[in-house]
């Protein structure tokens, strides 16, 4: 007798050791994410969120364990993992080349490099690098990706302005364009709407709420608005001091009691339309 087949993970993270300038950042991370489902990894400074979200974007090389192994000159570290702890859609993530993994993922980093001089449709445009041949010229249809992306953001009358002379806000919504331009299945987004004005901030979530639904878009973020990502997300990740303390959905993961402990923040904790609404209360 035959079973439904099971569904194979977009994100699949086992076990994820991180170590940088000589400190562990993340510990033994485990973390799975299903085709078109949206987590928010949540947690306070420094719990190793952005790096979660570089190692699973491929930006930052990923290992399993490292074991001490004794032999007769002493111990030696041995990684536990062979293939490595992150696989995307099955694949390890150290098999895929970067042209195919730009196929499968695009992140939109809190911080991105701003090319000196670069126009907003030239930037937007190199979300279309996957997909444009050695050599090769953009295509009609990259192009109309590019502008397609551009209108939905509310970023049209912004395609001919250097990048670096937009606001904070208007420079946000063109990182995230160039993402979507990429036309990826899944989507890292490390705090996305932290420039933006509340309005903006609901139009992009929506949008890519409303791309999840449409194309299937598979959703990985971090923020640190908990309300905002307690109502978009499927399920929370509470991270802190590098370790997975808490997952669920978002109303097992925003209590008043685990907000206390992980983020020393007190707070009160009531039931929004879309899921709990967390409100700062002074000590
Ligand atoms: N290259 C590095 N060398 C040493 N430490 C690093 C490096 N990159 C990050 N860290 C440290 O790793 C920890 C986790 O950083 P990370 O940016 O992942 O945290 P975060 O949860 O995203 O924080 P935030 O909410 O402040 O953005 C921090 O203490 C940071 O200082």
């Amino acid at each position: 007798m035959t079973g439904p087949t099971p569904t194979v993970p977009a994100v699949e993270v086992r076990d994820l050791w991180v170590r940088l300038g000589g400190a562990p950042i993340l510990a033994g991370v485990d973390l799975t994410v299903a085709p078109g489902e949206w987590v928010t990894v949540i947690g306070p400074n420094g719990a190793g969120k952005s790096t979660l979200l570089r190692v699973v974007g491929g930006l930052l090389p990923s290992s399993g364990p490292v074991r001490l192994r004794g032999t007769s000159t002493g111990p030696v570290r041995v990684p536990g993992t062979p293939t490595g702890p992150v696989r995307l859609y099955g694949t390890p993530i150290d098999r895929l080349r970067r042209r195919e993994r730009a196929r499968v993922v695009a992140t939109v980093a809190q911080s991105p490099v701003v090319p000196p001089g670069m126009a907003v449709l030239d930037y937007v445009l190199l979300g279309r690098t996957p997909f444009i041949p050695a050599l090769g010229r953009e295509s009609a249809a990259d192009l109309a990706v590019v502008h397609d992306v551009l209108d939905r953001l509310d970023l049209a009358r912004f395609a001919g302005r250097e990048l670096a002379t937009l606001s904070g806000g208007e420079r946000q919504r063109v990182f995230l364009a160039r993402a979507l331009a990429q036309g990826a299945t899944l989507l890292l987004l490390d705090e996305p709407t932290s420039a933006l004005d509340i309005g903006h901030q609901q139009e992009v979530l929506e949008l890519v709420d409303q791309l999840r639904a449409d194309a299937g878009l598979t959703v990985l973020a971090t923020m640190h608005d908990l309300s905002v990502a307690g109502e978009y997300a499927d399920r929370l990740v509470l991270l802190a001091g590098g370790k997975v303390v808490a997952a669920g959905k978002p109303r097992e993961v925003l209590t008043e009691d685990l907000l206390a402990t992980h983020y020393r923040a007190r707070v009160r904790v009531v039931d929004g339309e879309h899921g709990p609404i967390v409100v700062p209360v002074r000590r």
